[in-house]
């Protein structure tokens, strides 16, 4: 439903040409929460501005349900902009008026009658969990509650599309997973479409299905959420997973375990329905290969688990590797690299 298709943009500045997004091709499915992460400077905020032509591409088509946004006159793209909705990290909500004022402006410029605009913000504030706090100022409110009067704002034209600038970056953690259950409900409830723009990998692991990593204004990585977490290719995806899951031990702890005699370190990967079966034990016992796990997790991630472990296998190495053998045609076994002590 958004598609963008080879989008560059260059900022020309007096001096210099800044490339802040480069060929970048994505497909955003119509019911994604789709995640785009990066370090700041990647372009993750110029791509958001393509998708509602608050920038226009340098070259490239971004298509918003077949439509090609380059095509539109004024008035088709200041429709276009109704269909979608759009939240930010500092809220930008008017102080000067009340969360009601706030969240039924849209529809007053929409020209939508009074009747129907007290019924919709109603709906919403409910929706939101703020009806207690309709004729409060934003001021009297705290982070969390002006997030959610921004999150009603963006739906009160029943829009097909939410974008959120990076909306939780400036919330605590435990009210940041408030905000990002009320995205989900907002996505499963009314079918709309999320694209959401992070530098934090855990709003990605929490709620979406999709990601995309960009870097340098490329997109380095992207696909399920599930596979980008199991199996991450690009090193930069894989140092914004290791900051939600450490995979690996520090190094201090891998020394002293080398130190005490450990040898034969492998990372053992098991997903889905493989967690439930006692494979390790069986293969090692067919094998009589001891074994010990020295790290490791299995967790739960868009209701599938992935367990990850480093087990060190005991015995001579003939042994060892039918172990290895027989494993690694059901799951994912790699040796770990051990520094010289
Ligand atoms: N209007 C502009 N004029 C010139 N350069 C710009 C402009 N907007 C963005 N850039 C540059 O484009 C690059 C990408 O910026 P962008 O804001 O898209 O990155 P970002 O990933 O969203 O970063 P952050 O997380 O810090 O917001 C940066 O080098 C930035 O300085």
């Amino acid at each position: 439903m958004i598609e963008f298709s080879k989008i560059s943009k260059v900022f020309k500045t007096k001096d210099r040409e800044v490339h802040a997004v480069r060929d970048v091709n994505l497909t955003i499915d119509q019911g994604d929460i789709f995640g785009i992460i990066g370090f700041s400077g990647a372009g993750k905020s110029t791509l958001l501005r393509l998708v509602n032509l608050l920038e226009a591409p340098s070259t490239g088509t971004v298509k918003i349900q077949g439509t090609d946004l380059a095509t539109l006159s004024q008035k088709d793209l200041r429709q276009l902009r109704r269909r979608i909705g759009m939240i930010f990290q500092n809220f930008n909500l008017m102080t000067s008026r009340t969360v009601a004022g706030n969240i039924s402006y849209p529809l007053k410029l929409a020209g939508t009658p009074k009747a129907e605009i007290d019924r919709r913000t109603a709906e919403l504030l409910r929706f939101v969990g703020l009806s207690e706090k309709a004729r409060d100022y934003p001021e009297q409110l705290s982070g969390g509650q002006k997030q959610r009067v921004g999150i009603a704002r963006a739906l009160a034209t029943n829009p097909d599309i939410l974008i959120c600038d990076e909306a939780t970056s400036a919330l605590d953690p435990e009210t940041t997973a408030d905000i990002l259950k009320l995205l989900k409900r907002v996505n499963e409830e009314f079918g709309i479409t999320v694209l959401l723009i992070t530098h934090e990998m855990n709003v990605i692991q929490s709620i979406c299905n999709r990601v995309a990593v960009m870097e340098q204004g490329q997109v380095i990585e992207q696909g399920d959420v599930y596979d980008v977490f199991t199996q991450p290719q690009h090193p930069t995806t894989q140092r914004f997973i290791q900051s939600v899951h450490q995979d690996i031990p520090s190094e201090q702890i891998l020394k002293e375990w080398q130190k005490s005699g450990g040898q034969h370190l492998y990372r053992v990967l098991f997903k889905g329905s493989l967690t439930h079966n006692p494979l390790l034990s069986e293969i090692t016992q067919k094998h009589q290969v001891p074994f010990n796990i020295i790290y490791g997790s299995v967790r739960e991630l868009q209701n599938k688990l992935f367990g990850n472990l480093l087990i060190s296998f005991q015995g001579n190495d003939v042994q060892v590797n039918k172990v290895i053998d027989e494993l690694s045609q059901q799951v994912e076994i790699e040796e770990v690299q051990l520094h010289e002590s």
